[in-house]
C-alpha cells in the first residue's frame, strides 16, 4: 500500500475544517490519554511511513493466497522492528506499531498477543509462566487460543475434546472422540502457529472435571510440519479476514506432559487427584472477559475510521438541485438527514470511545484481586464486558454501514476503503461470544440485581441504580432538556424495563416454572434490559469525560455530541416505557437545532481521531480531498486492466459471438 501522495487540499475541505470552534489538537490528547500518547503515536507513524518494507499495492487486488503471506510477512517484520526499536515491553507502543504497519491487514499471528499471551497470564501457575511466557513473549513461540469446536462455541460446557490423564506415563492424552468436536476458528492456527491453548473437559480418575486449559504443541520447532496425531489446516475462505488463517485442529490421542495443564486454579497430581485451588469455575474464562473488553475500543475505532471517510466525503461531493440558479449544487453535509446519519455515528463513536476506557479501567482494577482469588467483582466486569461487547459491536457494524451507504456507490467499492472496516468488525458480533448470547449474560445479572436489591445487599457501582420498586418518571417538558436530565431519564428507562421483567420472571417462578424455563420466558425481553444498562453506561462515560474536559469550547462541543447521542437513544427507546407525544416531540426538536450546532464541527470531531491517510486506505476519506483522481487512479491499478482485452474475450466471448458452442471449451 502506498500513500497517496498529498495534492493541493480540496478548497471544500479547506473551507470546513476552518468552522472549528474548538482546538483539535487538544481534542486529540484527550482521546490519546494525553499529549505524550499523541506525541508518541505519531513518532511511531512517521517511523512506518519511511519504512518502504510496509509498502505494497492495494491487497484489494491480491488473490487470497498472497494476501496471507503478505500479512505473514509483515506481522513478523512487525516484531523485529518493535524488537530493534526495543518497543516490546510497551504495550501502547507496540499496538500501534502494529495498526500502522498493517491497517488492513488481520494479522496472522494477532491471537498471539490478544489470547494466546494474555492466557499465560492469567491461568498458568507461577512456574509455568517462567517456563512459557518469556519464549511466547519473545515470539520464540507463536500460539493461539482454541476452544470452539465444530459443534459447540456458545455453550462452552457442551465442548467434546477431552483430555485423559494416565498416571502411568504422568501426561494427558489429548482426543477429537468426534466430528462434531474439531476444533473450528481459532485464528492463526491452520498455517501459522506452532502452538495452541486447547480447551478440553478434563478426565482424570475416571471422573470429568469440566474445561480446563492444556498448553499443546501442533508443530515442530524447526520444521514447521504438524506433529504425530496432530491433524490441522485453514477453514477456508469467510465473508472477510482474508489475510489469516482461521484453522481446524483433530488431535488423535496426542500426548503431552501433566505440567501442560495449565494450574493457576486447579491441579492434576501424579497420582492423578485432582485439586481445585480457586471455587469459582468461571476464573477459567478469563481471557474472553479481557478481550471483550478489548473489542469495545476497537469498535469505537473501526466507527472513528468510516466516520472519518464519511464526513470528509460528505464535504466535497456535490450532488443534487442548487439552490439558485448559478449556485453550485449542494454539498451531502448541507443535508440535514445526512448530518443526522453521520453525526449520530461520530456520537456513538464518542460514546464507545469514552466507555471503552472506563470499562478498560474496571478490569485492570479488579483483575488483580480476580488473580488473588478474589472474585466479587467479578460479576459486575463480566457482566459489563459481555453487554458492551455485544452493544459495541452492534453499533460499530450498524454504524460503519451506515457511513458505507452515506457514500452511495463508491462505499459499496473497495477503493472508499469502507467495505474491509465493515468486514473487519462485523465478525465482532459473532467471535468472544455471540451478542444476543452476551446480552442474555447482562440480563442474567440484572436480574439477580433486582433480586440482591430487594434483600436489602448492596450492589457493584455500576448496577447501583437498581432498586426494587419504580422511581418517577423524571419529567422532559417544562426546563432545558440537558445531559444530566436525559441520562436520568435513560437510567430510569433502564430500571423501568428491568423491573417489568424482572415481575414477570417472579410470576413465572411462582407458577412453580424452573429458574431456567423462566429466564427463557423473558429472554427476549431481556436482551433490551441489557442493552438499556449497557447504553446507560455508555451514556454515562461520555458525559464524565465531555465534563472532565478543561478547555470550555472543547467541554461545550462534548456536551452537545452527548446531548445528541442521549436524545436519540430517548427518541429510539420510546418505545420501551411511556414517552408522551409531546415529550418526544419535544426531543425532536432538540435533535434538530443539534444538527444544525454540530454541523460547523463535523470535519472537526472527526479529525481529532487524528486517523492518516495511511491508516485510513480509502480514495474517497483523503486528508486532501481530491476524490475524483484518486479514484481513476486506483482502478488503473486493477489487473483486470492489464491488457486491453482480456483473454476470456479470445477464449470465450468471440466464439459465443462466432455463434460456437461454448459447452466442448
Ligand atoms: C499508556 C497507556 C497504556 C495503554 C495501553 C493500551 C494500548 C492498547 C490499546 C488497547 C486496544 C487494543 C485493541 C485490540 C484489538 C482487539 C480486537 C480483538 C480481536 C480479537 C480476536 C478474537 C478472535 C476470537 C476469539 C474467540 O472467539 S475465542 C472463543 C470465544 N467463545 C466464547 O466467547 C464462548 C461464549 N460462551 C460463554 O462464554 C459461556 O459459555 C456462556 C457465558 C455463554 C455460558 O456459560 P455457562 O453455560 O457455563 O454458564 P451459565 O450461563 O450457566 O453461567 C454460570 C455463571 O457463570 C457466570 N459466567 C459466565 N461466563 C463468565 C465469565 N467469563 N466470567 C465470569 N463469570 C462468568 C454467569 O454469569 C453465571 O453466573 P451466575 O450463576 O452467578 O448467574
Ligand atoms: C472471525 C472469527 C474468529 C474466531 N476466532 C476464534 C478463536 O480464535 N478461537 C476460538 O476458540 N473461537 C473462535 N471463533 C469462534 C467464535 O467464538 C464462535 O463462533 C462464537 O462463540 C459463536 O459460537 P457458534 O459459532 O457455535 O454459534 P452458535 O452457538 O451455534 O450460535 C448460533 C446462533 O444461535 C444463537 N444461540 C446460541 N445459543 C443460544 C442460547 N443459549 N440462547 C439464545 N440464542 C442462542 C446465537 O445467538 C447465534 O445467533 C471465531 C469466530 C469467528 C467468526
Amino acid at each position: 500500500m502506498t500513500n497517496p501522495v498529498v495534492q493541493k487540499v480540496n478548497p471544500m475541505l479547506t473551507e470546513e475544517r476552518a468552522k472549528a470552534s474548538f482546538p483539535v489538537e487538544e481534542l486529540t490528547y484527550i482521546l490519546d490519554g494525553g499529549k505524550f500518547n499523541t506525541e508518541k503515536r505519531r513518532e511511531i507513524e512517521e517511523l512506518v511511513t519511511k519504512d518502504p518494507n510496509f509498502e505494497h499495492p492495494p491487497i484489494q487486488f491480491m488473490t487470497r493466497e498472497q494476501q496471507y503471506s503478505l500479512a505473514v510477512k509483515k506481522a513478523l517484520l512487525v516484531q523485529q522492528r518493535l524488537k530493534e526499536l526495543d518497543m516490546l515491553d510497551d504495550p501502547y507502543a507496540s499496538y500501534f506499531f502494529r495498526r500502522i504497519a498493517m491497517p488492513r491487514e488481520v494479522s496472522p499471528i494477532g491471537l498471539h498477543w490478544v489470547m494466546f499471551v494474555p492466557t499465560l497470564m492469567g491461568q498458568c501457575s507461577d512456574e509455568q509462566r517462567e517456563r512459557w511466557l518469556q519464549r511466547a513473549l519473545n515470539y520464540e513461540i507463536i500460539g493461539t487460543y482454541a476452544q470452539t469446536e465444530m459443534g459447540h462455541g456458545t455453550f462452552l460446557r457442551g465442548i467434546e475434546t477431552t483430555a485423559t490423564y494416565d498416571p502411568s506415563s504422568q501426561q494427558f492424552v489429548l482426543h477429537s472422540p468426534t466430528t462434531t468436536s474439531i476444533k473450528w476458528w481459532p485464528g492463526g492456527l491452520g498455517k501459522t502457529c506452532n502452538y495452541a491453548v486447547v480447551v478440553a473437559q478434563l478426565h482424570t480418575q475416571g471422573r470429568c472435571h469440566g474445561v480446563h486449559m492444556f498448553l499443546v504443541q501442533l508443530r515442530d520447532e524447526s520444521t514447521h510440519r504438524s506433529l504425530p496425531g496432530v491433524v490441522c489446516g485453514d477453514i477456508g475462505p469467510k465473508m472477510g479476514y482474508h489475510t489469516i488463517d482461521n484453522g481446524f485442529l483433530q488431535l488423535n490421542s496426542v500426548r503431552i506432559p501433566r505440567e501442560n495443564m495449565l494450574m493457576r486454579n486447579a491441579e492434576v497430581q501424579p497420582d492423578g487427584t485432582y485439586i481445585r485451588r480457586v471455587s469459582n469455575e468461571k476464573l477459567t474464562y478469563g481471557t474472553m472477559v479481557f478481550v471483550r473488553s478489548l473489542i469495545v475500543s476497537d469498535a469505537a475505532r473501526g466507527i472513528s475510521e468510516a466516520a472519518t471517510i464519511a464526513v470528509r466525503y460528505a464535504c466535497v461531493r456535490r450532488q443534487g438541485e442548487p439552490s439558485s440558479p448559478g449556485a453550485p449544487e449542494p454539498r451531502l453535509l448541507d443535508y440535514p438527514v445526512h448530518q443526522y446519519r453521520l453525526l449520530t455515528c461520530v456520537a456513538n463513536c464518542y460514546g464507545l470511545w469514552f466507555a471503552s476506557e472506563v470499562l478498560r479501567d474496571l478490569y485492570f482494577t479488579v483483575q488483580p484481586d480476580v488473580l488473588e482469588g478474589r472474585t466479587e467483582r467479578l460479576p459486575e466486569t463480566h457482566a459489563l464486558s459481555a453487554g458492551l461487547k455485544a452493544v459495541g459491536s452492534n453499533r460499530g457494524a450498524a454504524c460503519v454501514e451506515e457511513c458505507r451507504r452515506c457514500c452511495g456507490g463508491f462505499g459499496f467499492s473497495e477503493a472508499s476503503g469502507l467495505p474491509k472496516i465493515y468486514n473487519d468488525i462485523n465478525p465482532a458480533c459473532t467471535y468472544e461470544g455471540e451478542n444476543t448470547v452476551m446480552l442474555l449474560q447482562t440480563g442474567r445479572h440484572l436480574l439477580k440485581c433486582v433480586e440482591r436489591a430487594r434483600r436489602g445487599e448492596q450492589l457493584a457501582p455500576s448496577d447501583a441504580y437498581i432498586r426494587s420498586r419504580p422511581t418517577p418518571q423524571p419529567k422532559l417538558a417544562g426546563g432545558p432538556l440537558t445531559a444530566d436530565l436525559l441520562l436520568g431519564w435513560l437510567r430510569w428507562r433502564s430500571l423501568s424495563m428491568l423491573l417489568e421483567v424482572s415481575g414477570r420472571f417472579n410470576s413465572f417462578i411462582e407458577q412453580r416454572q424452573a429458574w431456567a424455563d423462566a429466564f427463557q420466558a423473558v429472554s427476549r425481553r431481556l436482551t433490551r434490559c441489557a442493552e438499556a444498562h449497557c447504553i446507560l453506561y455508555v451514556g454515562q462515560a461520555f458525559l464524565d469525560s465531555a465534563k472532565a474536559a478543561e478547555n470550555p469550547k472543547i467541554c461545550g462541543v462534548l456536551t452537545s455530541l452527548c446531548r445528541l447521542f442521549l436524545l436519540n437513544e430517548v427518541v429510539s427507546g420510546a418505545g420501551d416505557v411511556q414517552l408522551s407525544r409531546s415529550d418526544l416531540a419535544r426531543c425532536q426538536d432538540a435533535i434538530d437545532s443539534l444538527l444544525t450546532e454540530l454541523r460547523p464541527n463535523a470535519v472537526a470531531l472527526v479529525e481529532a481521531f487524528d486517523l492518516p491517510d495511511r491508516m485510513l486506505c480509502s480514495v474517497i476519506g483523503r486528508y486532501d480531498g481530491q476524490v475524483y483522481e484518486a479514484m481513476l487512479q486506483w482502478a488503473r491499478q486493477s489487473p483486470l486492466n492489464a491488457t486491453d482485452v482480456h483473454e476470456s474475450y479470445e477464449l470465450y466471448t468471440r466464439q459465443f459471438l462466432a455463434g460456437r458452442s461454448l459447452a466442448k471449451l
